[in-house]
């Protein structure tokens, strides 16, 4: 069942009618169905019948807080790559035995909180960063879990952008490197071997590059054991994609019992994944009003109350997002719009060269915005950000306030007066 649908041409978010919303709440809006955020979570988790597992999400894709404790409730665990997001899961309930720190960039001060709350595990992305995390650990008296994050070389056929599994990557660890990296580990006294673990892309739409990484982790993890060295989990990251336009990327059932075919001989091995956009992504939408129609000598603009502010994918990585109408029972003409934004920017648009029925103080939505939208989000050209509800049933919850604009400035200070 998609909880977003049209009902006598009204687009409808579980059975609400998104005007209404709108009405009481305005736009630019984030709007999220609370039904398909658990349906997508539960996709991953039942899949994994009796094979011991956890789903870690990915807070980047949407860390609201709300959203966050949703995830707590449904026993969720997190990928976090900064405190921020820590202090987040942490202040959404989420349980600290059940999150994994990946991020290349951990400063002293987020691996001492991490240490200080018990997180299950960090994702280690280099040499450096184990042996500052063996320090820390050293510093607090305490042992540290670790997974190397390994990079195994496979082309995630994705936006280059958002490709991490290549060599020349910035992330994680070669597979060449990390049976060395492993036995420095074992050697660093405050340091516990607990698993291995990789992410090689955003948006993938096949299957085979997430098969392929995971014979090379078998091939490592093999060597391991030879080595003494046994692991407790296996961790594949995150980066399911989602149909944003035409793309058919498997569900993530189909995906999941991919992956199971691979661990038939590893029955005590846990994986752990880490989904964000396959989750968040198909459960919001960015609800925008038509401001201005303007025609141009060579186009047709559609000037909305919202652009790369609010949803930066299409300015960033030319990404296609579907555009909607509202509300599709007015009478109007049709015509081919280049959506766009508020925004003092040529990369401000939403989509280019849409068909779209609309006239000025319309609503209009980018979908699948639920991932990557209000996480990107900023106030350049100081534009409050859009605000996030929820809905839940007949429930409508505001989850973010839009800021007043004296919040834009709170943390900034005059000048003394001289
Ligand atoms: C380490 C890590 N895990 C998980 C994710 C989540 O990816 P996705 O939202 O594509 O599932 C990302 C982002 O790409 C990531 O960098
Ligand atoms: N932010 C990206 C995905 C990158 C995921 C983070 N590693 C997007 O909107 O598609």
């Amino acid at each position: 069942m998609d909880y977003f649908n049209y009902t006598n041409q009204q687009l409808l978010v579980e059975g609400v009618p998104v005007e209404d919303i709108v009405s009481e709440f305005g736009t630019p809006a984030y709007i999220y169905s609370k039904a398909t955020l658990e349906r997508h979570w539960h996709a991953f988790d039942k899949a994994f019948g009796d094979h011991p597992h956890l789903i870690c999400f990915a807070v980047k894709s949407n860390s609201n807080i709300a959203i966050l404790n949703l995830m707590a409730k449904l026993g969720s665990g997190f990928d976090i790559v900064s405190q921020g997001e820590l202090e987040r899961v942490l202040a959404a309930g989420g349980d600290p035995k059940k999150i994994v720190f990946s991020g290349v960039a951990k400063s002293y001060a987020e691996i001492e909180r991490a240490l200080e709350v018990g997180i299950r595990c960090f994702n280690v992305e280099s040499i450096p960063e184990l042996e500052r995390i063996n320090q820390v650990a050293e510093k607090l008296g305490k042992i540290a879990p670790i997974s190397l994050r390994v990079n195994p070389d496979v082309d995630a056929k994705t936006h280059p952008y958002i490709s991490t599994g290549l060599k020349e990557n910035k992330f994680g660890v070669s597979v060449n490197q990390a049976r060395e990296v492993y036995q420095l580990a074992k050697q660093l006294p405050h340091i516990q071997i607990v698993g291995m673990d990789c992410h090689i892309g955003s948006q993938l739409t096949e299957l085979q590059p997430f098969l392929d990484a995971t014979d090379r982790l078998l091939v490592l993890m093999e060597q391991l054991q030879e080595d003494g060295i046994t692991l407790h989990h296996l961790d594949l990251g995150g980066g399911l994609g989602v149909p944003y336009h035409t793309e058919q990327p498997p569900h993530p059932s189909e995906y999941v019992s991919a992956l199971l075919d691979k661990f038939k001989d590893y029955p005590q091995l846990e994986i752990i994944l880490e989904p964000g956009r396959a989750i968040t992504a198909n459960a919001g939408i960015l609800v925008t009003k038509v401001e201005y129609l303007k025609q141009s000598e060579d186009r047709n603009f559609a000037i909305v109350d919202t652009g790369m502010n609010d949803m930066i994918r299409p300015a960033l990585y030319d990404a296609y997002m579907q555009i909607i109408e509202v509300n599709r029972s007015l009478v109007r003409e049709e015509n081919t719009y280049d959506v766009v934004g508020p925004i003092c920017e040529t990369s401000d648009f939403l989509g280019k060269q849409r068909q779209l029925a609309i006239a000025q103080g319309d609503l209009i939505a980018v979908r699948s915005a639920g991932a990557y939208g209000s996480t990107m989000s900023s106030t350049y050209n100081s534009r409050p950000q859009a605000m996030e509800i929820l809905v839940d049933g007949n429930q409508i919850h505001l989850i973010k306030a839009r800021a007043e604009f004296s919040d834009l400035w709170r943390l900034e200070r005059l000048l003394p007066e001289s």
